[in-house]
């Protein structure tokens, strides 16, 4: 006999499938509903389990071909895919009042130091972005050039030195290493030592930061049934570790710098330079801006953004000089061809693979009758767009001469944002580049690169669901000194 217990639990059971049925047969009717292109359920960007979400948004992409937009689906959650460059520029620049926030909702109460430049919403990261802006200027990038210069030396002194027992090397790794380095000296005035010391402290922060696969899958499963589950489970976001390690950096940088009286000029002296004025002329029972959190969450992001973005553009690079020698060889001739090499690098391997946005305002897409509801998430697939043979023909191919001089006008306005645009675009762009291309430079100068048995062809990319390109076996290398004969 089935007891009174087990009816009720079958009864809440199958009316809790019920609801979850109809919750989220409304969800996936959204697009049907306003009548305008879609990929349904089978392509939602969370139930891909098994790959990259830049190949996942690609196979929508294509599905989407004959249209400017299209709408699909991430967690049930609707997105507006944006196909058609021209558009693109639109919601990114001309437009940008529409569309001013990425919509990712952080719980500061939480999660303290994930309120950053890039989640920031309105017109808090707005008076935060304008402040902060002047950590790349050209006077500052000079300044900062002979610390990045210090780096590459310490980089070509461990290339001398570890070459000497292996050839071969794990190119990834090592080029994270240097990025913390220079991100940590010319930014944060902080000698991270990663290059010498395989295991430093900020490495291995670095690491933690990245989300487990699981725990994403499960907080956008939880999400799609309701956005309010999260906050109520009081559920991390980061790491407590890599959290308590930034804070406690952070608070030993402000304290060092203090007691030694030590001004310097980089970000970290802006940022605390920022606090100290703001809390001179803060009216009574005003919020502050920069925070010890808010202070703490920018050195975080500026750690985070600057080492895993360059170092996998420079890793990427020399992956494809080592399978295109001809190439090689007239990037030695001519270093100054690096910018091309790089230019071409950041399109056949955006360090962040798509863009997002949310719509802040009502906005009525150019030349169609679709008016895009505030709250609405837009999704700009920099991957497939800078592999789609429309605007990139051969886009598999690696053509450094795609950027050269005489080509570079060329490209389609729109269809090339490594490093996004508008006013919310890439605050370090220039400071990117010039650290990428003084590390290509310095290894190029010194080395030929070649693939090993382990070196895998084609990349593949492991099952990141934040759009940056980790390749699964990381990128093997043997190193050859210039003018030496091949062993
Ligand atoms: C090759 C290297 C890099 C690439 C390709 C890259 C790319 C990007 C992209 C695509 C965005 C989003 C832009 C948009 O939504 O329109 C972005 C934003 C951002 N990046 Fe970078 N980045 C790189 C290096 C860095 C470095 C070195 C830092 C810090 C030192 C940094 C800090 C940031 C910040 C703070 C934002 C948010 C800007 C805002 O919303 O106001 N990035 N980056």
């Amino acid at each position: 006999m089935i007891s009174h217990l087990t009816l009720n639990l079958i009864f809440i059971l199958l009316l809790l499938i019920g609801y979850l049925i109809s919750h989220y047969k409304k969800k996936y009717e959204y697009w049907k509903s306003l009548g305008i292109p879609y990929v349904g359920i089978s392509g939602d960007l969370t139930f891909q389990p098994k790959t990259n979400r830049n190949v996942t948004i690609q196979e929508q992409y294509k599905k989407l071909a004959a249209h400017p937009f299209g709408g699909i689906y991430d967690g049930a959650k609707p997105v507006l895919l944006i196909r058609d460059p021209e558009l693109i520029r639109a919601i990114l620049i001309k437009d940008f009042s529409h569309f001013t926030d990425r919509g990712i909702v952080v719980n500061e109460e939480i999660d303290p130091l994930n309120a950053h430049l890039i989640t920031l919403q309105g017109q808090r990261w707005r008076n935060i972005r304008i402040k902060l802006v002047p950590t790349f200027s050209s006077g500052k990038l000079r300044a900062m050039y002979p610390l990045m210069e210090q780096c590459t030396k310490v980089l070509d002194g461990y290339l001398d030195a570890k070459l000497k027992s292996s050839p071969e090397l794990e190119v990834g790794d090592l080029m994270m290493r240097f990025a913390a380095d220079v991100i940590g000296v010319c930014a944060l005035g902080l000698d991270c030592h990663a290059i010498a010391d395989e295991e430093s402290e900020f490495r291995a922060a670095g690491r933690r930061m990245k989300p487990l696969k699981w725990k994403f899958f499960v907080r956008q499963v939880l999400r799609s049934i309701h956005p309010k589950i999260i906050p109520w489970l009081r559920w991390k976001a980061t790491d407590r570790k890599a959290e308590d390690f930034f804070m406690g950096v952070t608070r030993e940088a402000i304290k060092h710098r203090e007691e030694n009286q030590d001004k310097r000029t980089d970000f970290m002296q802006l940022l605390i330079n920022l606090q100290h004025e703001e809390q001179k002329t803060l009216q009574d029972g005003a919020e502050p801006l920069f925070t010890d959190h808010v202070v703490a969450a920018h050195v975080m992001i500026f750690f985070l953004a600057g080492f895993e973005t360059v170092s996998s553009a420079v890793s990427s690079c020399l992956y494809e000089l080592a399978l295109n020698p001809s190439i090689a060889n007239k990037l030695h001739a001519e270093i100054e061809r690096v910018l091309a090499a790089h230019g071409e690098t950041l399109r056949k391997y955006p360090n962040t693979g798509f863009l997002k946005r949310i719509c802040t305002k009502a906005y009525e897409i150019p030349n169609s009758s679709l008016l895009i509801k505030e709250g609405t998430n837009v999704l700009i697939p920099t991957y497939s767009l800078h592999h789609d043979p429309q605007y990139f023909p051969e886009p598999e191919k690696f053509d450094p001469d795609r950027f050269n001089e005489e080509n570079r006008s060329n490209i389609v306005q729109g269809a090339y944002i490594p490093f996004g645009d508008g006013p919310r675009k890439c605050i370090a762009m220039r400071f990117a580049m010039m650290e990428a291309r003084a590390a290509l430079a310095s290894i190029m100068r010194k080395y030929t690169v070649h693939p090993t048995a382990k070196t895998q062809i084609p990349l593949v990319f492991a099952d990141g669901k934040s759009g940056i390109p980790r390749p699964e076996r990381g990128i093997h290398l043997r190193f050859q000194a210039r003018g030496s004969q091949c062993q």
